[in-house]
């Protein structure tokens, strides 16, 4: 029997709630969130598609009842307020600090063993005032920005080369912010050639500001930020712990010393396995990314500060 609560039923909670179902990627999935029946509601709703779409996940919904998420395998904490037009991801840090915080601790005194992936916003802070404020060892707590990044990364590759986005490989790395992110575009390709070779410096240029700013887009198209790649870049993270399938994958993890920084969580690739982080992935870095990601460090930290100042830490 494996297990995974969702804690937050709105956009991207309710989203990644779906794709585990639709895709069968736990025998139960349930969905917490502190707004009176709205969880039970979306996960009635989920369950009578069941039969339309033809899967066996059971989906459960309730309202702040911990008991319910007993025995989790994994986790994932969507609660928190999104961004408005405008506004920064770092921004949100003083009101979803302390639902993060409340929740991961809830989580832990009914699902002891779980492993928790984190995607309330500021992500990377919210994933290191986890793993400071539960004790866990690092591989089970891990947050997800880089699955998605990475995922806009390959869409804006596929649209500005004219191909197929599942023929397009790439990662972005660093933080999960509009200025903080780091898409390699050096290492992306496409089946196999390196996409430097098949676009002009200024087009790739284009395609790495349009992957950075890709949140801050939606956001501003939609007047609430993103949820359907959110929801299924979190679905993604969690089948491939769920399922062990030892993949490779950028997400924001704590740092002791690889790619000269510790006592942060930020995104580097990794693999995933059942035992939620395997390996941190060292890559060789250019002198020039080396630095991107220094700079992306710093402004990691100087959000994580924060925290003190809003008395989380
Ligand atoms: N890491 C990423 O890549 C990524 C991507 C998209 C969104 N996000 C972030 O995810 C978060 C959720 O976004 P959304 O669009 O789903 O917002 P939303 O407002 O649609 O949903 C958030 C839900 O959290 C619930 N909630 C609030 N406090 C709670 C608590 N203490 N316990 C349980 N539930 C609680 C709310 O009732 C609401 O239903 C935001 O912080 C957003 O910035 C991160
Ligand atoms: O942009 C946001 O605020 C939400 C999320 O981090 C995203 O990248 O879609």
């Amino acid at each position: 029997m494996s297990k995974v609560t969702v804690v937050g039923a709105g956009n991207v909670g309710a989203t990644c709630a779906n794709v585990l179902a639709f895709n069968e990627v736990a025998d139960e999935v349930v969905m917490l969130d502190v707004k009176e029946g709205v969880s039970e509601g979306k996960a009635m709703d989920m369950m009578q598609t069941a039969q339309l779409l033809g899967f066996d996940t059971t989906v459960v919904g309730c309202t702040n009842d911990y008991a319910q998420t007993a025995n989790s395998d994994v986790v994932v904490i969507t609660s928190g307020i999104p961004r408005k037009p405008g506004m920064t991801r770092e921004e949100l840090i003083g009101v979803n600090a302390g639902i993060v915080k409340s929740v991961a601790q809830n989580i832990l005194k009914y699902s002891p063993n779980a492993i928790i992936v984190v995607i309330s916003n500021p992500m990377d802070t919210m994933t290191y005032l986890s793993l400071k404020s539960l004790g866990l060892p690092k591989n089970r707590i891990i947050g997800m920005g880089g699955a998605l990044d990475s995922s806009r990364f390959k869409y804006f590759l596929s649209q500005a080369l004219g191909c197929n986005a599942n023929e397009v490989e790439g990662m972005v790395i660093g933080g999960h912010g509009d200025t903080t992110m780091i898409p390699l575009a050096r290492l992306a390709t496409y089946k196999g050639i390196p996409v430097s070779k098949l676009l002009s410096a200024d087009k790739l240029q284009e395609v790495v500001a349009s992957t950075m700013v890709g949140g801050a887009t939606l956001t501003k198209l939609l007047g609430t930020s993103a949820w359907y790649a959110p929801g299924a870049a979190g679905a993604y993270v969690v089948e491939s712990i769920i399922h062990n399938q030892g993949k490779m994958v950028p997400c924001s993890v704590y740092l002791e010393g690889e790619y000269g920084e510790s006592d942060l969580c930020i995104g580097v690739p990794v693999i995933l396995g059942k035992n939620g982080i395997e390996k941190i992935v060292e890559l060789e870095l250019t002198a020039e990314e080396k630095e991107l990601f220094a700079k992306s460090a710093a402004a990691v930290k100087k959000t994580n500060e924060a925290l003190k100042e809003v008395g989380a830490l």
